[in-house]
């Protein structure tokens, strides 16, 4: 609220008139702040001429000294709140602002704990009682503080964009209806498995189904799953950019599209913006800000950017969420509930296949994080404060007097956003630097503070003029902790053994790997992985992303479930990389990564060093002497083993594992013959009681027709995914 405070500031108590100029239409006097004799200047004002005439005054402050107590970026800490101002403002019939020939006077309006900026609020204005009188200047009038942007209004938007208007959909309407909105969501859902069943059914394609005709289909349910979710609005968009990180869940091509959703999000009005922020923040924008832009820099899915400048001069963005986002979040999240229950039920007749509640409740908790803006704007600081050291690493400071759960102020940082090459050309900055300190960036948060951005796609990373990164959006990051910071370094060190077994052991304990059923194919696949893609030479090196790629197609079929913060882990390299090798043609990740690397693998050395050495050596030699006392003992029960066997005493009891899965197969066909029996029936009995007007029995066949049929197609897809299961392995 210091915007407020600007306008009610008490920092003119202590002035003394130091310059004053006079002319008819202009007339303007600046200050310092240098004793106490506010009373003095009030009356040294109301004798000048030019007041006495009624012209407009411009005041300039300058503050000599700083005050005591100030904020990380140079704001004064004593604030007021905005409703006691607010009050202030209404109770006091001199407060308020009046427009006098289209000039505004404002009256009484010192603010307390402002750092002597200029106090006049939007367009010429005059304060008496409480000091100035200004004139409605151009911004460069306003007074710099010492490290405050103040020099100029708002600059020109380099690109500036056009962007879509949220009024024809139907979710922009405050007030939808939440019946009509779960039919919607649910025929979505229902025409969306059509499309996919029809995508996976030889039967659907003419002339027999091949890999080119199902991708060519697959891309056209793709563009249409864009469209519907654009449609649909808000929470489907977001649920749409998660999936698109998700290679691990869903097919390529769906992946890419949804991944488009990022640019073609509608904006609100600035109407809508306007009476959000006054009903968020307790007061009017014309109060809170000096100026405000109504056209927005940026419309994502939750939310639009606008640029505004506070009354202390300072340059910052104001992020508004979308009006009647947490209500639409409610009944959307409510329905996809109740689809991922739907779609864990039907599987789990024949064995699990993804933990779709987990997954549904991994969204719910990333979207309801991602609506609260007090939590964006603490992130912000904690990653300030992680990178605090690192100077080519730049995070807007949060304006917390102007941040309500539904609004974050910001410092206005802009930059040249990270993959527009012509620009960054044009300045002549450095490219392969670039490259390397966005993934520098990345390791330090992954392998060091643990703290990281969970989406760090182009639009959220931008160049500043002295090359440093600016990160923007720091509503989904992720946190790895101790525990598991521990493991993912043993890990590392598994993959760097080669070890499958350790790999796995360290899955397991991750939770990312499921420690039930037959994991020898698991081992198989993991051991491919370490053998072949993680041995390559440097020329034959394969990109992280592919790299990606190939570990989810394995984790496709088999009980591996990464958590999100594996899956935003791996997604993001793959996206710096690709931002890297754009960015700068030579790059190698495995160059800049390297370093690291080596101060993990020492770091292990150092831990063998000293007492765990020691340690280590002892149990060595233990197992040694054991093995030496017992190896007798060892031959002489093998020897009966052998014995037992020859004479039949013992047998071997062998599990097939292919002949399991064979018989589960067969079962799960037996089920599918069933439902197509019992489905077919209910539709005939349906048709033939529509036929004689028993609508409510009709109905109800229809229902139980419907019922089985979707078992059936279950069952189709869990037969295919075992197929796809046995090529696998
Ligand atoms: N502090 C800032 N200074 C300058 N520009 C900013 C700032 N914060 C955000 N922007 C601009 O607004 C855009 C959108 O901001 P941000 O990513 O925080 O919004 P969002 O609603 O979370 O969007 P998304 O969900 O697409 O990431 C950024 O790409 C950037 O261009």
């Amino acid at each position: 609220m210091a915007a407020i405070l600007a306008s009610q500031s008490s920092c003119c108590r202590n002035m003394e008139l130091c310059q004053q100029r006079t002319s008819v239409d202009d007339f303007s006097a600046s200050c310092s702040i240098s004793g106490r004799r506010f009373h003095k200047f009030e009356k040294s004002v109301s004798n000048l001429p030019a007041f006495r005439k009624g012209l407009s005054f411009q005041v300039v402050m300058r503050q000599t000294k700083e005050p005591a107590d100030l904020e990380s970026n140079n704001r004064p800490v004593t604030m007021l709140p905005t409703n006691e101002v607010m009050k202030n403002s209404r109770n006091s019939s001199t407060n308020k602002a009046k427009s006098v020939n289209g000039i505004k006077q404002n009256i009484n309006g010192a603010s307390k704990g402002i750092n002597g900026a200029s106090k006049g609020i939007n367009g010429s204005s005059k304060q008496i009682n409480g000091v100035s009188i200004v004139k409605r200047e151009t911004a460069s009038s306003l007074v710099q503080r010492s490290k405050v942007l103040v020099d100029a209004g708002l600059p020109p938007l380099e690109e500036p964009r056009v962007m879509p208007s949220d009024a024809g959909f139907s979710w922009a309407n405050d007030n939808y209806n939440s019946v009509q909105r779960s039919i919607d969501v649910w025929s979505f859902v229902f025409s969306l498995r059509i499309r996919v069943l029809l995508e996976n059914s030889k039967w659907a394609y003419i002339g027999g189904l091949d890999e080119e005709k199902q991708k060519k289909r697959r891309k056209k349910t793709a563009a249409w799953l864009r469209e519907r979710v654009l449609q649909l609005g808000p929470t489907f968009i977001k649920v749409g950019q998660l999936s698109s990180t998700r290679s691990d869940l869903f097919p390529r091509e769906y992946v890419d599209e949804l991944a488009k959703l990022q640019d073609r999000v509608p904006a609100f009005s600035s109407k809508k913006a306007r009476e959000f922020i006054a009903a968020e923040l307790g007061a009017p924008v014309d109060i809170l800000f000096k100026e405000f832009e109504d056209q927005p820099i940026a419309a994502a899915s939750l939310g639009q950017v606008h640029r505004a400048i506070l009354h202390n001069g300072e340059k910052v963005v104001v992020k508004v969420q979308r009006p009647g986002l947490k209500r639409l979040f409610d009944i959307d999240l409510q329905n996809l509930k109740l689809i991922a229950e739907f779609f864990q039920n039907s599987e789990s007749l024949g064995g699990p296949t993804r933990d779709w509640i987990g997954i549904y409740e991994e969204c719910a908790t990333v979207l309801y994080k991602e609506i609260d803006y007090i939590n964006e704007g603490k992130n912000a600081d904690r990653f300030r404060r992680d990178f605090r050291n690192v100077k080519w690493v730049r995070v807007p400071v949060v304006h917390w007097d102007y941040t309500a759960l539904k609004v974050l102020t910001l410092e206005y940082v802009p930059g040249i956003k990270i993959n527009r090459l012509d620009k960054l050309d044009a300045r002549g900055y450095n490219r392969p630097q670039i490259a390397s300190r966005a993934i520098e960036a990345y390791l330090i948060q992954i392998l060091k503070t643990g703290f990281f951005h969970a989406d760090p796609h182009p639009g959220n990373l931008a160049i500043d003029k002295d090359e440093a990164i600016i990160y923007y959006d720091f509503g989904m990051m992720g946190e790895i902790k101790t525990f598991t910071r521990e493991r993912l370094l043993d890990l590392f060190y598994a993959v760097y053994e080669k070890d499958a077994t350790k790999v796995m052991k360290n899955l397991i304990d991750l939770g990312a790997l499921q420690p039930t059923g037959d994991l020898s194919a698991v081992k198989r696949s993991v051991q491919y992985f370490l053998d072949n893609l993680l041995s390559q030479t440097p020329d034959q090196q394969q990109t992280l992303a592919a790299i990606g790629e190939d570990l989810f197609a394995i984790a496709q079929d088999q009980p591996f479930r990464f958590p999100s913060t594996f899956t935003f882990v791996i997604r993001a390299f793959s996206t710096l990389e690709g931002v890297g090798k754009f960015v700068d043609p030579n790059f190698s990740f495995v160059k800049i990564a390297a370093p690291y690397a080596q101060e993990l693998l020492d770091l292990k050395e150092g831990r063998r060093t000293g007492v765990q050495l020691v340690r280590e050596i002892r149990k060595q030699a233990e197992d040694a002497r054991d093995y030496t006392v017992s190896m007798p003992y060892r031959v002489q029960r093998i020897e009966e083993f052998v014995k037992q066997l020859e004479t039949g005493d013992l047998k071997l009891r062998v599990r097939v594992l292919e002949s399991e899965r064979a018989a589960r197969k067969a079962t799960i066909l037996q089920m599918a013959t069933m439902y197509t029996v019992l489905g077919g029936t209910l539709l005939n009995l349906g048709v033939t009681f529509s036929s004689q007007g028993s609508e409510m029995v009709a109905n109800g066949s229809f229902v139980g027709a419907g019922v089985f049929l979707t078992l059936l197609i279950r069952s189709m897809q869990r037969v295919k995914k075992l197929d796809k299961f046995e090529t696998m392995i």
